[in-house]
C-alpha cells in the first residue's frame, strides 16, 4: 500500500526564531493521523529542526541539494552533508528552482541519483506551466519531465521516490487545480509509470498534488483516488492551517 503523505515546503521564509516557534506550535497542534507528515525548513534550520522534532512522528526534510559528492561548489549542500544532520529526504526539481535557478531534467537526473546513492528518499517535483495547459501540451509535458529525470532509474529504485505534481499556474496564485483535473493527471502519471515500469511500481508510489492547497480545498483534493497527499507552500506556515491540512487526509 502506498503512503499517504503532507509535506510542508517552507520555501524562503523563517529565520532561526520564527523556526523555533512555528515548530513548537506544530508539535502541540499536531493530530493523530496515520499519514506521514514532513516540514522542508531552510537548510539553516535543518538541524534545529530535527532535533526539535526528533521525537516526534514529523520527518524534517531538505528543499534541495547538489548532485556532487563535494567539491568546489560554493554555497552548495551535498546529500552526505544532509544526512549527517539527520535528513533522509530531499525536495527535488521544484518549479521555483527550475524558473530561478535553471534546474533542468538532466540535472535532476544527477540529482535524484545521488539522493539514492545516498538510500535518501526524493521528493520529484514537476509540472506544466499555464500555456502547456491551454495548448493541450499538458500530458506530453509532464511524461517528458518524468521520462528525462526518472525512467532511467531500475524498478526497485522507486521505493525511494516520491512524486509531487504541481502545476505552474497553481503556485502561490490561489488558483487550485480542480479536483478532477488533479485527479485526471495522477492517473495519467500512474499510467505512465506503469507503461514503463509494471503495475506494482506505478501501484506503490504516492503522487503527491501541490498548488495553492488550503484548509478549504484540502479534503476534496485528497479524496482522489490517484492523489496520495499534498506538498503544501503557503499554508505550510501557519500551523492552524497545516494542521488542518493533515487532518483532512
Ligand atoms: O510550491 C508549492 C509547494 O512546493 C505550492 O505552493 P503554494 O501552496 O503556496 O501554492
Amino acid at each position: 500500500m502506498r503512503k499517504k503523505i503532507v509535506a510542508g515546503n517552507w520555501k524562503m521564509n523563517n529565520n532561526l526564531g520564527e523556526t523555533e516557534a512555528l515548530l513548537s506550535k506544530l508539535l502541540k497542534k499536531m493530530p493523530e493521523t496515520d499519514a506521514e507528515v514532513m516540514v522542508a525548513p531552510p537548510f539553516i534550520s535543518l538541524r534545529l529542526a530535527f532535533d526539535t522534532l526528533v521525537q516526534s512522528p514529523v520527518e524534517v526534510v531538505a528543499q534541495n541539494m547538489h548532485f556532487a559528492e563535494n567539491g568546489a561548489y560554493t554555497g552548495e549542500i551535498s546529500a552526505d552533508m544532509l544526512k549527517s544532520a539527520g535528513i533522509q529526504t530531499v525536495i527535488l526539481g521544484h518549479s521555483e528552482r527550475r524558473a530561478y535557478f535553471n534546474e533542468t531534467d538532466e540535472s535532476l537526473a544527477k540529482k535524484i541519483d545521488a539522493a539514492l546513492r545516498h538510500d535518501m528518499t526524493a521528493i520529484f517535483c514537476f509540472g506544466e506551466e499555464l500555456e502547456d495547459r491551454k495548448s493541450d501540451n499538458h500530458f506530453k509535458v509532464v511524461e517528458k519531465q518524468l521520462k528525462n529525470a526518472l525512467f532511467h532509474l531500475k524498478a526497485s529504485a522507486w521505493k525511494n521516490i516520491i512524486l509531487a505534481y504541481e502545476p505552474v499556474w497553481a503556485i502561490g496564485t490561489g488558483e487550485t487545480a480542480t479536483p478532477e483535473q488533479a485527479q485526471e493527471m495522477h492517473k495519467f502519471i500512474r499510467k505512465t509509470i506503469a507503461e514503463n515500469y509494471n503495475e506494482k511500481v506505478a501501484d506503490g508510489v504516492s503522487i503527491l498534488y501541490g498548488g495553492s492547497v488550503k484548509p478549504e480545498n484540502a479534503k476534496e483534493i485528497f479524496s482522489q483516488p490517484d492523489v496520495d497527499g499534498g506538498l503544501i507552500g503557503g499554508a505550510s506556515l501557519k500551523a492552524k492551517d497545516f494542521v488542518a491540512i493533515v487532518d483532512a487526509i
